[in-house]
């Protein structure tokens, strides 16, 4: 009996969380009292035979800053994938709900990219790369628990819009220069677009670049330029931020030094 399949019937479907590209994601009880998110994931959109089989490796990488996978129903088209339930949703949009008790909380703000941190140092632990952070695929829970979500899905995705990197999809403005010219994923891409999610954060949500066209961030980036500090964000924070957008990804910091020096700049703050 394979753990990781979960039968339809232990499910009580409920309310729509919300669609991507996927498809939608309801709420669901399982096997009676456990809230989870259940993505039902439309036919077509996600090579469902290898990301079935990758799934045995995803239920065993567990971690607090990490949105748990349950398992998947297989048996059936459309295929479910089953994870933890985080009741506030992406962390984007709960930065720009709560803007106005956030804006001025640096401490609060500090903690969630600790805790995005520690999740990323985990999977940087167990060599597995994410290939799209970035605050729209984190999820805030109760007490402002902040998991990253949807690690390593990147890979099954069938949309070339969304996987080549001239595509209108591609997560251009979380994107190191190794990856614009060469997509060349690792930790430390992972790395940079850490980066510009700590920039996220301290912005409450501001999208990185403004309006700028892909393109001309694409010039940008391979020019040098970053984004500038934001207004709510301590000069040490930012200094952070800069390290992890140095042109060479070996001159990036890993996550497990992140998460050393952020915890420094936190008590710090404290003092
Ligand atoms: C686990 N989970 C997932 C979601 C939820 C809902 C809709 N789409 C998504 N998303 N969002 C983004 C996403 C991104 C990808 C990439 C491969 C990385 C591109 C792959 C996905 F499969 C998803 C997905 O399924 C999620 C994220 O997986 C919402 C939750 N919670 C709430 C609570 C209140 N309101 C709204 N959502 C929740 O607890």
């Amino acid at each position: 009996h394979d753990k990781w399949e979960i039968h339809p019937s232990e499910l009580m479907i409920l309310e729509e969380l919300g669609s991507g590209q996927f498809g939608v994601v309801r709420r669901a009880k399982w096997r009676g009292s456990i809230d989870t998110a259940v993505k039902m994931m439309k036919v077509g959109t996600m090579s469902e035979d290898d990301f079935i089989e990758e799934a045995k490796v995803m239920t065993k990488l567990q971690h607090p800053n990490l949105v748990q996978l349950y398992g998947v129903c297989s048996k059936h088209r459309p295929i479910y994938i089953i994870t933890e339930y985080m009741k506030h949703g992406s962390l984007l949009n709960y930065l720009r709900r709560h803007e106005q008790s956030l804006i001025g909380n640096m401490g609060l703000l500090l903690d969630m990219c600790i805790q995005v941190c520690k999740g990323m140092s985990y999977l940087e632990r167990h060599n597995y790369i994410h290939r799209d952070l970035a605050a729209r695929n984190c999820l805030v829970g109760s007490e402002n628990t902040v998991k990253v979500a949807d690690f390593g899905l990147a890979r099954y995705v069938l949309d070339d819009q969304y996987t080549s990197s001239g595509g209108t999809k591609f997560p251009i403005k979380w994107a190191p220069p190794e990856v614009l010219n060469y997509t060349r994923f690792s930790s430390k891409s992972d790395v940079w677009a850490y980066g510009v999610l700590m920039w996220e954060v301290f912005t409450c949500g501001k999208m990185p670049y403004g309006r700028l066209k892909n393109t001309e961030v694409v010039e940008r980036v391979q020019r040098g330029i970053i984004l500038e500090k934001p207004k709510a964000c301590a000069k040490e924070i930012y200094d952070v931020m800069r390290k992890c957008w140095s042109h060479g990804p070996e001159d990036r910091p890993s996550f497990r030094l992140l998460k050393d020096q952020l915890a420094t700049v936190a008590q710090g703050l404290t003092d």
